[in-house]
């Protein structure tokens, strides 16, 4: 099994369908409009959106995100991963009633919980929602940049891409930068190579969450490459959301094939029918992708881990002793 390693994964959109219901018994809620059958049910990214913010208010101790935590790194882990980032989202918290400080320390306690267990290094790229708006990504980006948690490494903003433009975003990245945060942006996901341009020209991040839509202009494909920008690509979650017919039509393989810097990722596992070990299986069957291109894959992720030297190096060590 190759090592992996996983930079674009939404906490709350980790939660399995059997732990949001075992959490809606215990708040005495209803989840038959969201879950059908052990299944997230959503038809198009609007309602996808809607299970997702339903299951998310289901998490609201500390325990609750402590739990979530360990359990999705844990099983990572088992899946053959070392490393694993993961997205979180104070106002989802806040809107579930826990302090953003409270949220982020329960997930940091989970992710040690995995890893005095199994080994996994965790780390968390707190995010603002563009759907939420502009004030509060700011705030996230305050909150990222003050907040003092040693696992907190990294800034980004996810949610609908239709809504705002990367121009409003300046502000909040400059303030995690400043912190020293890594820097990933959603963009070119469910609107076009547009938003990935505008991302590198306004936001100049070292990652783009997905990214994949690039591949629609040439010259853009080439600047990701020659700026050595790193795209955190889902094949799954894209399938699933139909932003390409088949993995037969996925851009990962021609965008590696142009110098683009790839990796594989999972986003919201169980709403895609995915996991991580399912995008490595769907790069080996759909993108011909033998061991050691997958494990080219995984130091890819880690040498674009938002990540402490020492660590990263242990990190590739590990890989390196594998791969003998
Ligand atoms: N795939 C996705 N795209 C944008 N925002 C998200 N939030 C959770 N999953 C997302
Ligand atoms: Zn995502």
């Amino acid at each position: 099994m190759p090592l992996k390693a996983e930079l674009h994964c939404h906490i709350e959109g980790a939660a399995a369908p059997e732990l949001v219901i075992r959490q809606a018994q215990k708040y005495g809620k209803d989840t038959s409009p969201y879950i059908q059958n052990g299944s997230f049910v959503w038809h198009d990214f609007t309602s996808f959106l809607a299970a997702y913010d339903f299951s998310a208010d289901l998490f609201r101790t500390e325990e609750d995100y402590a739990r979530l935590a360990d359990h999705y790194l844990t099983s990572l882990a088992r899946d053959g991963a070392i490393y694993s980032e993961v997205f979180t989202s104070p106002d989802h918290a806040t809107k579930a009633g826990l302090s953003p400080k409270a949220y982020t320390e329960a997930l940091g306690e989970g992710m040690l919980r995995a890893k005095a267990k199994t080994g996994i290094e965790g780390r968390m790229i707190v995010t603002g929602v563009r759907h939420v708006g502009v004030e509060s990504i700011e705030q996230a980006a305050r909150f990222a940049a003050r907040c003092g948690n040693p696992l907190v490494t990294g800034f980004g903003v996810a949610g609908d891409e239709r809504m705002g433009e990367m121009e409003d975003y300046v502000r909040a990245f400059e303030i995690a930068r400043e912190a020293g945060l890594g820097i990933t942006i959603h963009a070119g996901e469910l609107t076009g190579w547009e938003t990935v341009q505008a991302a590198l020209d306004h936001i100049r991040p070292s990652r783009i969450g997905h990214g994949v839509r690039a591949i629609e202009n040439p010259d853009l494909v080439r600047r990701i490459a020659d700026e050595g920008i790193v795209l955190e690509c889902c094949p799954g979650s894209n399938i699933a959301l139909k932003v390409f017919d088949s993995f037969a039509d996925h851009p990962f393989p021609a965008l590696q094939a142009a110098g683009c810097k790839v990796t594989l990722n999972s986003d919201d596992p169980p709403y895609f029918w995915t996991s991580l070990k399912r995008e490595y299986d769907i790069a080996a069957e759909h993108f011909a992708m033998n061991e050691k291109a997958l494990a080219a894959v995984t130091r890819t992720a880690i040498e674009a881990a938002f990540v402490d030297r020492k660590t990263k190096a242990a990190l590739l060590a590990r890989l390196n002793g594998a791969a003998r």
